[in-house]
């Protein structure tokens, strides 16, 4: 109840060993921090944090208008409420190297178990999108170089993102992502990938942990977990997925409510006020006062 019974330091940890044992770890993203508690609950490995998710969520484009603060409030609100590590974008680490720096500590404050530093100009747009445009080798390396000197937790992983497949081709990627290595990256994310000989090309090349991005409706085939495991990717992230669904209901509820005039016909698609409260894990709040939960699961109608 209330936060995660683990410590930032004990999942960066966790974070470390799962990226080292050679199982694929699965991390859907996580719009807000209920849906976080959700990914746990299901029995993932652990929750990514999108930044094209908070840019939506706020009502704003992909384009690199969110603010660190921003970023690092929702990154904490989330992280607190799972065990699980969590991977949050960090897009260009908001500027400079200098800026980059000072993005690392305030996530790592956040209580993040690990972040990503890409390699496009400022401003950046979503990865999938074509038009986009990548800052040269130096620049790049100097973004890791910053990151990775100013973590105090050695177990914070830095990412390196690089999305200059789209724009230069693969042989052209994988030189980036091994100078990226060579500059302290943990950890690479080939963004844009065109299909799984190219994850499987990276793979090889690199000697880091690799992450897939399976995001709806861009470059990538959404490749099967079996598929992924099979090239020894190690991570796999569903960034706007939830996202995606929820909104998807959302619709779909509010143009009920307009045709029919209820939610009724609805109500069986919805969770429940019983399996909310599971998730919250609200009985255990009387802990501290007994009267706190007088809950009780709804017979007969059940929308009470
Ligand atoms: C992973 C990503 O950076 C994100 O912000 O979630 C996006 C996802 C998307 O826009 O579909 C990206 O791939 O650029
Ligand atoms: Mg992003």
């Amino acid at each position: 109840m209330l936060y995660s019974e683990k410590t930032p330091a004990q999942k960066r940890a966790d974070f470390r060993a799962a990226l080292a044992s050679g199982t694929l770890q699965k991390m859907p993203g996580a719009f807000n921090p209920l849906s976080a508690r959700l990914i746990q609950n299901k029995g993932f490995d652990g929750v990514y944090i999108s930044g094209a998710v908070i840019a939506a969520d706020l009502g704003l484009p992909d384009i690199g208008l969110t603010t660190l603060t921003e970023v690092a409030l929702r990154a904490r609100q989330i992280s607190r409420m799972t065990d699980l590590p969590t991977l949050v974008d960090a897009d260009t680490g908001f500027g400079e190297p200098m800026n980059v720096a000072r993005t690392v500590q305030e996530l790592e404050d956040a209580g993040v178990s690990g972040l990503h530093i890409e390699d496009q100009i400022n401003p950046k747009r979503c990865g999938h999108l074509d038009g986009k445009a990548v800052v040269d080798t130096d620049t790049a390396i100097k973004r890791i170089n910053a990151a990775v000197s100013a973590r105090r937790d050695p177990n914070l992983l830095i990412m390196a993102r690089t999305d200059i497949r789209a724009v230069e081709g693969l042989a052209v990627a994988i030189d980036r992502m091994k100078a990226l290595v060579d500059a302290g990256a943990d950890a690479i994310f080939p963004e844009a990938m065109a299909d799984l000989g190219e994850f499987e090309a990276v793979r090889t090349a690199i000697d880091v942990p690799v992450l897939a991005n399976m995001t709806e409706f861009g470059k990538s085939e959404l490749f099967t977990t079996d598929q992924l495991a099979g090239v020894g990717i190690n991570l796999v992230i569903y960034p706007v997925s939830l996202l995606r669904l929820a909104m998807g209901a959302a619709e779909r509820g509010l143009e009920t409510i307009l045709a029919e005039g209820s939610l009724q016909p609805e109500v069986k698609n919805m969770q429940t006020r019983a399996r909310l409260y599971e998730l919250l894990d609200y009985s255990a709040y009387n802990t501290f006062d007994t009267s706190i939960f007088n809950f009780q699961v709804p017979q007969g109608k059940g929308a009470s």
